[in-house]
């Protein structure tokens, strides 16, 4: 059984049909990238499966759970955590104190009023995870646009979910930073499910595995990043519409 089941997914806004029959599954453990030109559907999965968007029909199962129809704070705490392409840290407030409020969700009432002297465990273990240990007390409105999004892949790490949903992590960041976010991934990826949103090419190159790729809202092709960019419909379907980044067959 797949941690994660989607099957005969449809959405319609205003009558447009953003996802049209879509299956998709991902498996515990799993680095999932899902790329697709603009408006293949990408978010509007993503917003379904944690419960921002409600689908016309279908079925979403984690863990073998019908979630679909859930609210999306109970989808929060079964364990399914979501980045957004706009940021959402407090900029007025460090690294540190970031990462604990993160935590504080699962935290009872009485620990969230005292005063700590030092970090909690967790929030220390992701400081180290991000990289971010040394900007703990930088507050989060002066970071560069990298560690900022490493600070919101630790703001959902210290939340403890099983399956993390990234929408466009590396976008906008330089080379070095995207070759840190990938790392971190992977490093994510040996104890969580991970499902990554991205247009990057060269990143899918340099780090995935397995690659859905989705066009107008239907499922084109899924399998390795070679097998993916030979694909001929894929091709034509980033060379003839998206023309933002050729998906070139070698390397
Ligand atoms: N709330 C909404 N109301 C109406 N149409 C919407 C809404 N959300 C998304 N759409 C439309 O649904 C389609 C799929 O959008 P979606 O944002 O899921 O695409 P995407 O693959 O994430 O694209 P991008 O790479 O541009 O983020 C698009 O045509 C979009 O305009």
């Amino acid at each position: 059984m797949s941690l994660l089941e989607v099957r005969g997914l449809n959405v319609v806004f205003d009558g447009f049909k953003a996802v049209t029959d879509l299956d998709f599954d991902v498996a515990e453990g799993e680095l999932r990238f899902v790329i697709g030109p603009n408006g293949a559907g990408k978010t509007t999965l993503i917003d379904c499966i944690t419960g921002r968007t409600r689908p016309a029909s279908g079925s979403i199962t984690f863990d073998g759970h019908e979630i679909l129809g859930r609210k999306e704070h109970r989808i929060v705490r079964l364990g399914i955590g979501r980045t957004f392409q706009t940021s959402v840290v407090f900029e007025e407030l460090t690294v540190g104190e970031n990462l604990d409020l993160a935590a504080s969700f699962r935290r009872p009432l009485p620990a969230l009023l005292r005063r700590r002297r030092a970090y909690p465990d967790d929030v220390v273990r992701v400081l180290e995870t991000t990289g971010l240990a040394g900007l703990v007390e930088r507050k989060a409105g002066v970071l560069s646009h990298g560690q900022r999004q490493w600070l919101e892949i630790g703001m959902l790490l210290v939340q403890q979910p099983r399956l993390l949903l990234l929408d466009e992590p590396v976008a906008g960041m330089s080379r070095d930073e995207r070759e840190r976010t990938g790392q971190l991934l992977v490093e994510v990826a040996k104890t969580h499910t991970v499902v990554v949103i991205e247009h990057d090419m060269e990143f899918l190159r340099r780090f995935a595995t397995v690659v859905t790729v989705l066009h107008e809202g239907r499922l084109l092709r899924q399998g390795s990043v070679a097998d993916v960019q030979a694909d001929p419909r894929v091709q034509e379907v980033y060379l003839g519409r998206a023309r933002k980044e050729p998906v070139d067959a070698g390397n």
